[in-house]
């Protein structure tokens, strides 16, 4: 059964701009685009403009993605990703974007979509102090306890798990 949407209220602040809208009727994500135009050099962070400020019901929250075609194209990341929207947040939603492109510049127009907006029930929880924690499987282990991280260096010894700085073949 097809859930009923929950109404959010959005203003323009760009009279133009597209209201936020899901590709395909199972999407998670409704794109937002940027209202200006920007050409970022690689390194080069921006802060974008989306033309819209929405008011989410108390009890939700919306987050803010990147968009995976823009980061396997063009090594475009958000550098805050996720980026939350508050529910009594009325401001223009903005997305910090960064290229990670290590030689080429990246160029967005206006409308082009940079990122997409998850919008999401959240918990309000009160923080009860105690003395000890309960125990639990994990304890306190963290941080690639669990092995599988990437060896800086390349020298992971073809246990399957990627390795950082160095070419997998011919070793
Ligand atoms: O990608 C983002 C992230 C945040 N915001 C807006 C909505 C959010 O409610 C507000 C504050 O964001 P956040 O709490 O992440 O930033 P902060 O640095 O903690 O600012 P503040 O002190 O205002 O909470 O900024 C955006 O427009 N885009
Ligand atoms: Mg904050």
């Amino acid at each position: 059964m097809t859930p009923v949407p929950v109404d959010v209220l959005i203003r323009r602040v760009d009279p133009q701009v597209p209201i936020p809208g899901y590709a395909h009727p199972g999407d998670a994500g409704a794109d937002l685009v940027t209202t200006e135009a920007a050409e970022l050099a690689p390194g080069e962070r921006a802060v974008l403009p989306t033309g819209v400020s929405i008011a989410l019901p108390e009890g939700y929250a919306a987050f803010v993605h990147p968009r995976s075609g823009l980061a396997a194209r063009c090594g475009v990341a958000m550098v805050n990703a996720p980026g939350t929207i508050d529910a009594g947040y009325r401001g223009e939603i903005k997305v910090i974007v960064v290229n990670l492109d290590p030689r080429e510049s990246v160029r967005f127009e206006r409308y082009d979509r940079v990122a997409q907006m998850v919008v999401q029930q959240v918990e309000k929880v009160r923080f009860q102090e105690v003395a000890e924690l309960p125990g639990s499987a994990r304890a306190e282990g963290g941080f690639g306890s669990t092995g599988g991280h990437a060896a800086v260096g390349g020298t992971t010894g073809g246990n399957g798990y990627a390795s950082v700085g160095s070419d997998r073949e011919g070793r």
